[in-house]
């Protein structure tokens, strides 16, 4: 409340009063004097995390890390394979549900009226739509599927990306996950969206198996979706981006093995930072056969969370 009432430019001692039912004055250890003004702390951004963010993002670091302060806007992506954009928006609207298109990705409609009655909605249930970030599907949408028939999503999790490419190709899609709790909610998701998606458990992954497409959402700090979990920003420690950018690097390495010759790896992060995004493609084209084709940095800015996607492709014979 003292943090907001700073921000909305109305002087805190002026409320806390302690008169009648107004809270007691401030301490000093409660910033009782107006802080002197910090770039950093206006910004809600940990002062040894601002020249690794600044880095990465050049002039747009303030403006997202604004961004940031804000709520996170709700998209729905509508399951191509249930409903056509009209009339899943048509369908929303018998619930309240008012959405408009996101210039993110042709599948995506952002929620501007109701969007807690999603998930209660007709258009939900019925598998017309999914909850899913704009950006999120725009990476989807980036995945090169002419002349695909094998895809493995490597770091599955819920799912969300294998249902996304189910609605957008007849390739067989094979779901896999460290961990096989993550996987749980898939099947029924995947019925729900009449997508088919086998769960590959990690011990059912076998060594020689190739895919024409490997897709590797990788766990990361998450800093694309800060939005939706302030908190994350105020958790995240030198040790922990250390942690997930040798994990990072571990992930990429097995799942290369994976990808057919002349097959596509998908790295995608819903990070914002160069050390979990640029810089993991960067070390492994330095010692594995692979060519890089493109690479997309996503910021709030755009709309959505950020998110980041390179594609490599796989060229064993080529070095
Ligand atoms: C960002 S989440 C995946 C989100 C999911 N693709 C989606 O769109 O809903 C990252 C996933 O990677 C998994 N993971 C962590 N380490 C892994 C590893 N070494 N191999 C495969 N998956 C791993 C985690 O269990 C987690 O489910």
């Amino acid at each position: 409340m003292i943090g907001y009432l700073r921000a909305t430019g109305i002087a805190p001692h002026t409320l806390f009063t302690g008169a009648g039912y107004g809270p007691a004055p401030l301490g000093a250890d409660e910033g009782a004097e107006r802080p002197a003004p910090d770039r950093l702390a206006d910004l809600d951004c940990p002062a040894w995390l601002a020249p690794r963010l600044e880095a990465s993002l050049g002039p747009s670091f303030e403006p997202v890390m604004r961004t940031l302060q804000d709520r996170a806007p709700v998209f729905l992506r509508v399951n191509s394979a249930r409903a056509d954009v009209e009339t899943a928006r048509t369908v929303l609207v018998q619930d309240g549900i008012a959405t408009r298109p996101s210039p993110l990705s042709p599948s995506a409609l952002e929620v501007i009226e109701n969007a807690r009655r999603v998930q209660t909605s007709a258009a939900y249930r019925d598998g017309l739509v999914e909850l899913q970030d704009a950006a999120s599907q725009a990476v989807v949408d980036m995945l090169p599927l002419d002349g695909v028939t094998r895809i493995l999503d490597y770091c599955a999790g819920g799912g969300g990306k294998a249902l996304a490419l189910a609605a957008r190709t007849g390739a067989k899609i094979h779901a896999h996950d460290a961990d096989p709790r993550r996987l749980v909610d898939l099947p029924p998701r995947a019925v729900r969206a009449g997508a088919e998606i086998t769960v590959v458990p990690p011990a059912g992954l076998r060594d020689d198996a190739r895919y024409d497409l490997v897709l590797v959402d990788a766990p990361c700090s998450g800093s694309g979706a800060w939005r939706r979990s302030p908190e994350g920003k105020i958790r995240f420690t030198r040790d922990r981006i250390a942690e997930l950018t040798a994990l990072q690097g571990r992930i990429l390495e097995q799942a290369l093995r994976h990808v057919a010759p002349g097959g596509v790896l998908a790295y995608v992060t819903c990070s914002m930072l160069d050390d979990e995004n640029s810089q993991r493609v960067e070390a492994l084209a330095q010692h594995a056969p692979v060519e890089r084709l493109v690479d997309r940095q996503f910021t709030p800015l755009d709309g959505g969370d950020g998110f980041y996607c390179a594609l490599l492709r796989h060229e064993p014979g080529g070095r």
